[in-house]
C-alpha cells in the first residue's frame, strides 16, 4: 500500500499577503486592492513588481495617551502608514476621526503614493491618523494629543522622511503643534516637517485653498472636453469642509450654481443656486449647514440630484452600488479621497457618467504642499499669484496626460491616472533594486 505523500516540511507561501493585508472586506484597502488590479494588465513587464503596490512599506501604530482636562489618562490609537518611499519621502496628511483604521489608513497611503506619481511631486506615499473624535476635545487637550501622536510618530518623520500636511479634522495650528514638537525633540527649528502650516511659520500663501481649487481646475478641464458650460452648471458638493467649501466657492464665482451641499448634520437645497458665501459664513458661524434656509431634500434624493457636477467631498465608500444607479450628473470630481466604490465606479461608467477620481482631482493640495516643502528649503517664498499659476498648469498638464491615456486604451480615468502614476512608481523601484 502506498503511504500518501506528505511533505517532509510544510513552508508557509512566501508570497502569501500579511494576514492584515488580504481579509476579504477590508474597506477602502480593499478597494484600492481592487483598482491595483485593474492597472495590472497596462504596466507591461513593470507588472511584475506590482505586489509592491500591494503591501505598504512601513505601518506604524502608536498609544497615544494624554491627561483630559478632568484629571483621567485616556489612550488614543494613533497611525502613521507609509505605502511606498520609491519616488521620495513620505508625504500624506493626518487625519483625527472617531472611525480611523489602521486599514483606512493604509488606503489613504497608497492612494497618496498614487496621487504623487500622477502630478510627478518627488514623493513617495504616506498617511497618518488618530482614532479619535476630535469635536470632543477641550483645545488643551487636541494640544496635548497633537504633540504626543507627533513624539511617537517622531522617529520615522521628518524633512527627508515624511512629511505630514492637514486631512480631516486638522488644520494649521495642528500642523505648528506638530512643527514645534518635533523641533523640540530634534533641537532645531524644522519648518519642513510639515507642509500646511500656517504662515507665519514657513507656511505657503494659497495652500489651504490648494485642494478646492484643484478639483475646480479639473472640473473645468473636463467640463471642455464634455462641452458643459460652467456658467449656469449645476453643482451638487457633499462635505463643506476645507475642500468642499473652497471648490464650492471657486465654481460660485465662476458662475455655476451650488444647487444643493450636504454635512454630517444637514442638507441644503436651492434649485435656483445657493448664496455660496453666506452659506460658508453660517458654517464657519455654526459647525454645519443645519440651521440655513433650505428647501427640503432627503439624503437620498441628494445623491439623485441632476446636476452637471457631483462633488463628494467628505469621506471614503460615498458612492456605491446601492446609490450608483440613481445619481444624475455629468460628471463625479471627486474632492474626497476614496469616496467611490469599485463597484459603483463600474456602474457610473455603464451609465456614461465621467468620474475624475481623487488621485487626480484633489492632488492640488499636495502639489501646493510640495511648493512648501521647496520654499522651506531655500527659505525664499513665492507670491500667491505665483503659487496659483504653477498648481494651475501642474493640474493642467497632469489631467491632459491622463485624458489621453484614457482615450489610447478606453479606460477610466481612474485606470488611466494608476497607469500613469504605478508605471512612475514601479520604474523607480525597478531601477533603485531590491539589495542595500
Ligand atoms: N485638506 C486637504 O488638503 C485634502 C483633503 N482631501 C480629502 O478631502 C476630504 C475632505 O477633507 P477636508 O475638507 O480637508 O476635511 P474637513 O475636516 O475640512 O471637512 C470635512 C467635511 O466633510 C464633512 N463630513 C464628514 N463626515 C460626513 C458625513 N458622514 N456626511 C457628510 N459630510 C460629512 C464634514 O462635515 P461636518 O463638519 O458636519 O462633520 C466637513 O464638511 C477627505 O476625504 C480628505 O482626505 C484630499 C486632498 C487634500
Ligand atoms: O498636502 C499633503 O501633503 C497631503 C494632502 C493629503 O493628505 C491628500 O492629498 O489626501
Amino acid at each position: 500500500m502506498n503511504a500518501p505523500s506528505v511533505p517532509a516540511k510544510t513552508i508557509a507561501d512566501p508570497n502569501a499577503l500579511p494576514s492584515y493585508l488580504n481579509a476579504d472586506n477590508l474597506g477602502p484597502w480593499g478597494n484600492y486592492l481592487q483598482q491595483v488590479d485593474r492597472v495590472a494588465p497596462y504596466l507591461g513587464s513593470l507588472a511584475r513588481w506590482i505586489e509592491t503596490l500591494k503591501r505598504p512599506k512601513r505601518a506604524l501604530i502608536v498609544d497615544v495617551p494624554i491627561e483630559l482636562d478632568n484629571g483621567t489618562v485616556a489612550h488614543f490609537e494613533g497611525y502613521r502608514v507609509q505605502h511606498n518611499l520609491s519616488r521620495g519621502p513620505g508625504k500624506g496628511g493626518v487625519r483625527f476621526h472617531q472611525d480611523v483604521t489602521l486599514s483606512e489608513v493604509m488606503a489613504l497611503s497608497a492612494w497618496m503614493s498614487v496621487k504623487n506619481a500622477a502630478v510627478n511631486v518627488p514623493y513617495g506615499g504616506a498617511k497618518g491618523g488618530i482614532r479619535v473624535d476630535p469635536k470632543l476635545l477641550s483645545r488643551a487637550e487636541l494640544e496635548r494629543l497633537t504633540r504626543r501622536y507627533t513624539s511617537e510618530i517622531g522617529f520615522i518623520i521628518g524633512p527627508n522622511k515624511d512629511i505630514p500636511a492637514p486631512d480631516v479634522n486638522t488644520n494649521e495650528q495642528v500642523m505648528a503643534w506638530m512643527m514645534d514638537t518635533y523641533s523640540m525633540n530634534s533641537g532645531s527649528t524644522s519648518t519642513g516637517v510639515v507642509t500646511g502650516k500656517p504662515i507665519s511659520l514657513g507656511g505657503s500663501l494659497g495652500r489651504k485653498e490648494a485642494t478646492g481649487r484643484g478639483v475646480f481646475v479639473v472640473g473645468t478641464e473636463a467640463a471642455k472636453h464634455l462641452n458643459i458650460d460652467i456658467v449656469g452648471a449645476r453643482v451638487v458638493v457633499q462635505g463643506l469642509g476645507n475642500v468642499g467649501g473652497v471648490a464650492a466657492k471657486l465654481f460660485h464665482e465662476a458662475g455655476a450654481r451650488v444647487i444643493s451641499a450636504q454635512d454630517h448634520k444637514g442638507i441644503v437645497y436651492a434649485p435656483n443656486g445657493i448664496d455660496v458665501p453666506a452659506l460658508l459664513e453660517h458654517v464657519s458661524r455654526h459647525g454645519s449647514v443645519e440651521g440655513y434656509p433650505t428647501e427640503p431634500l432627503d439624503s437620498d434624493a441628494f445623491w439623485a440630484l441632476e446636476c452637471e457636477f457631483l462633488i463628494p467631498a467628505a469621506l471614503e465608500s460615498q458612492i456605491t452600488e446601492k446609490n450608483a444607479p440613481f445619481v444624475r450628473a455629468r460628471m463625479v470630481i471627486e474632492g474626497a479621497n476614496g469616496p467611490t466604490t469599485p463597484a459603483a465606479d463600474d456602474i457610473l461608467r455603464e451609465r456614461n457618467i465621467l468620474v475624475a477620481p481623487d488621485v487626480i482631482a484633489n492632488a492640488g493640495g499636495v502639489t501646493v504642499s510640495y511648493f512648501e516643502w521647496v520654499q522651506d528649503f531655500s527659505s525664499f517664498f513665492w507670491s500667491e499669484d505665483e503659487i496659483n499659476q504653477r498648481l494651475v498648469r501642474i493640474m493642467q498638464e497632469a489631467f491632459g496626460a491622463v485624458w489621453q491615456v484614457a482615450q489610447d486604451n478606453r479606460v477610466t480615468l481612474r485606470t488611466a491616472t494608476f497607469i500613469v502614476a504605478c508605471t512612475r512608481i514601479l520604474q523607480a523601484r525597478e531601477m533603485r533594486g531590491l539589495y542595500p
